[in-house]
């Protein structure tokens, strides 16, 4: 058996009480720049409520000339509506078939607006929310606090231009952003209130008149009809998500001027050779390969340690293939500059003393935070980035290496060929490394290579994917000298592959000259 639904009818409110302004209202109105005809023209009464004790403003909310619902109003600010009404639009008589609607937070904003000319306005019913609501739009039949919309949607939906003056506090901007988010960002417009100057000359003047202003009825009251006019006539464009200007990023673009883009063209990697063709910039991707033992992982930690000691960077390490003992072990010999162990690598060099160790391991716990996965899983890509944004909100780290890319657990769905999983796990990391201003080392190995010869591999050969190359922002090829006959054994060449900042560097080579008792590196001159 079909249930039968039940329609609830919307109460009409009793409009057999209200009366006729008195003077003391109609002075209140007078003293907010509102005169007797736009009070007429809107309806405006009052009503006596026994509750309060006192005469209520009364608001009647139209549509085709029928009261569906009226606002109350004590002259100390105490509102409500008659219960079980037709949540409306205030003026909406006013809007009817207007191609251009504005769209204020209360009656008193929609009078100011008609005392100054501007009819095609209407006001929200119930104020605006304290901060705008997370997540997706509820369905219109569960929109409760914005039903007044999808109530007047017909009349709404003939407009081509909507222009958004509520309040300029935070309610404001978020009732604004609710009903762009329900309009149509595409079709609003926001009035821009004027607001305090920021000059010191105006702040150092306490006698100078205020100039911010919160809302309609203010601009009228202390600036005019005409003003109240061309704030409407200059609203700007409402942001969409997404879509934005130059000039919404005129303060980057600035200092980026002004101070020589000191970030954006990278920092010094501490050899001068090197310096010529890369320079690490914050929120880049870096992809390194070589071949097996060419000394990627070496490379990489001697960078770390240039740009911690030089610049007080400090870093995230995902390093799945080593022992963190042995890691700590290599930092500290290229910070102290001793061998830490007395074995055949160390050649003469005689051993870091305890108290070396001890100043290197404080150096260390500022400087450097291992990420490992403690179980026997491979960790995810997306396990990493979560705990590289904690090490980002809680010890600032500036960047991030991943070592090696085949360590991390491939889970590909079915769905999915190996490029475009490869092209999805670098937009993440792309995008972890631009939203937190983090440069990302990722190490990949180079695919087998049949009847190699020793020389460098391409950036093309990284197993898996042409994407690798795609998407860096740069590709370095690590690259040691194996024949003492063509040249010293110690000799390690850095191969800048691609670059795509040119602000940053250049395609190129530089060789380094490795010291296998410290792991440290030098410019060769
Ligand atoms: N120029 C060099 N001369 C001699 N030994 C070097 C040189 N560069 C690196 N090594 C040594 O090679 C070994 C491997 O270095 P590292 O782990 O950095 O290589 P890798 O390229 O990261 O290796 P893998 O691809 O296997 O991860 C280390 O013991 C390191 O000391």
């Amino acid at each position: 058996m079909v249930r039968e639904r039940k329609v609830e009818v919307a109460r009409r409110p009793d409009c057999s009480r209200l009366q006729p302004l008195s003077r003391e209202v109609v002075e209140y109105f007078a003293q907010r720049g509102i005169s007797r005809a736009t009070l007429e023209r809107n309806g405006v009464q009052q009503e006596y409520s026994s509750k309060h004790n006192s005469q209520a403003i009364a608001f009647p909310y139209y549509r085709d000339g029928e009261v569906i619902n009226i606002k109350y109003r004590t002259l100390d600010k105490k509102f409500w509506q008659t219960p079980g009404t037709e949540r409306i639009l205030y003026g909406l008589d006013d809007v009817k078939n207007s191609a251009e609607i504005i769209i204020v937070e209360g009656e008193m904003d929609k009078l100011a607006l008609d005392e100054a000319g501007v009819k095609n306005v209407i006001s929200v019913p119930d104020g605006a929310p304290r901060a705008v609501k997370e997540g997706d739009l509820p369905p219109p039949e569960a929109d409760t606090k914005f039903q007044y919309l999808w109530n007047c949607r017909a009349i709404l939906d003939q407009a081509v231009r909507i222009v958004l003056a509520t309040d300029s506090d935070t309610p404001g901007q978020a009732l604004a952003e609710e009903l762009a988010r329900r309009l149509g960002r595409d079709r609003c417009w926001r009035v821009r209130w004027p607001s305090e100057p920021s000059s010191t000359a105006d702040a150092a003047d306490p006698g100078a008149a205020s100039v911010a202003r919160k809302d309609a009825n203010e601009v009228l009251l202390k600036d005019g009809p005409e003003a109240l006019q061309a704030l409407i006539q200059d609203a700007d464009p409402y942001p969409i998500r997404g879509l934005f200007k130059f000039s919404d990023f005129l303060d980057e673009i600035w200092s980026m001027y002004d101070e020589q883009d000191a970030m954006g063209q990278g920092v010094s990697t501490g050899w001068s050779g090197l310096d010529n063709y890369y320079r690490v910039v914050p929120g880049e991707l870096s992809i390194v390969t070589g071949v097996p033992n060419s000394g990627k992982s070496e490379w990489i930690d001697a960078l770390l340690c240039n740009l911690a000691t030089q610049h007080g960077w400090s870093f995230a390490m995902c390093s799945m293939e080593k022992k963190v003992k042995d890691h700590a072990r290599q930092l500290l010999e290229k910070y102290i500059g001793k061998p830490f162990l007395d074995a055949k690598y160390a050649g003469k060099a005689a051993r870091m003393e305890a108290q070396d160790v001890e100043e290197g391991l404080q150096w260390l716990e500022e400087r450097f935070h291992v990420v490992r996965c403690e179980d026997d899983e491979l960790p995810s890509v997306d396990w990493v980035l979560g705990l590289a944004r904690a090490a980002v909100l809680r010890y600032g780290i500036r960047g991030l290496v991943i070592d090696p890319y085949n360590e991390l657990d491939h889970q590909r769905p079915v769905h999915m060929n190996e490029t475009e999983y490869v092209s999805q796990m670098l937009t993440k990391i792309k995008r972890f490394a631009q939203h937190n201003d983090v440069h990302v080392w990722f190490v990949a190995h180079p695919r087998q290579l049949q009847g190699w010869k020793g020389e460098p591999p391409n950036l093309y050969d990284i197993s898996g994917s042409a994407h690798f190359i795609n998407k860096a922002d740069n590709g370095i090829v690590i690259h040691r000298n194996r024949d003492p006959e063509q040249g010293a054994l110690n000799h390690v060449k850095v191969l800048v592959r691609k670059v795509r900042n040119k602000a940053a560097g250049t395609i190129g080579d530089c060789i380094l000259e490795y010291d296998r008792s410290t792991g440290r590196y030098k410019d060769v001159l």
